[in-house]
């Protein structure tokens, strides 16, 4: 269970959310939404512990995430923004280096199989920078398929995917939720899946 009680947070002069609260249980999923600028990404980065909330607090199974940094990272897979796939490496190489920074190995031929889920097979070679917007997001949304995590926090997770991607992720979300995970996401798209709740921001 993931519990945000009494969220606030700024940025300079400007509140972007105050007294924000939400839980997400086993199966459930979230929809973050609000216009550009209106604090999406500021929201997740900060359930994530990317960023400080200026109030508030965010609890996994009960327990504050800042006193478990460790057991809710384990929990947690968290894909932010394109940047977070790197142009100079091959999309393999990409899988490979995250995971190890992510503190769990995964050999190439798992990384392979999981490009080649997201559609890119006979791509993983080649520098990232050649791939399209949308090859690169299927990059960095082939995370979800090489680490069990509980909780999966997606910013823009849609963004720059075809029909074929988001029928995809569609699936992979609900297999996901099926097992007794839970998803929060943003997403300026509708989401194919059933209507979960709303966090409107
Ligand atoms: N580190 C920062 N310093 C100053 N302002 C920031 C910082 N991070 C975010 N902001 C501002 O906070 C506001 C919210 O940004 P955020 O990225 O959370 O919005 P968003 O809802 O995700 O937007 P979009 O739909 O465009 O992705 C924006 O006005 C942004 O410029």
């Amino acid at each position: 269970m993931l519990s945000v009680t009494d969220l606030a947070c700024s940025r300079g002069e400007r509140p972007l959310f105050k007294h924000l609260s939400f839980s997400l249980a086993a199966g459930q999923w979230l929809h973050v939404t609000g216009d550009n600028g209106a604090g999406k990404t500021t929201l997740l980065r900060t359930v994530v512990g990317l960023a400080a909330p200026d109030d508030g607090s965010v609890q996994w199974q009960g327990r504050p995430t800042q006193d478990q940094r460790q057991d809710f990272r384990r929990a947690l897979c968290y894909l932010g923004h394109q940047a977070a796939v790197k142009d100079e490496l091959t999309p393999v190489e990409n899988l490979m280096t995250s995971a190890a920074l992510d503190g769990h190995a995964v050999d190439e031929a798992k990384a392979r199989a999981a490009l080649k889920a997201a559609g890119l097979a006979g791509s993983g070679r080649l520098p990232t920078r050649f791939l399209s917007a949308g090859q690169k997001r299927r990059v960095l949304l082939s995370r979800l398929l090489l680490r069990p995590a509980a909780l999966w926090v997606l910013d823009e997770p849609f963004a720059a995917l075809d029909a074929a991607a988001t029928d995809w992720l569609g699936q992979l979300l609900s297999r996901h939720l099926a097992s007794g995970g839970m998803a929060l996401l943003s997403s300026h798209q509708p989401v194919p899946l059933p209507q979960g709740g709303t966090v409107a921001l």
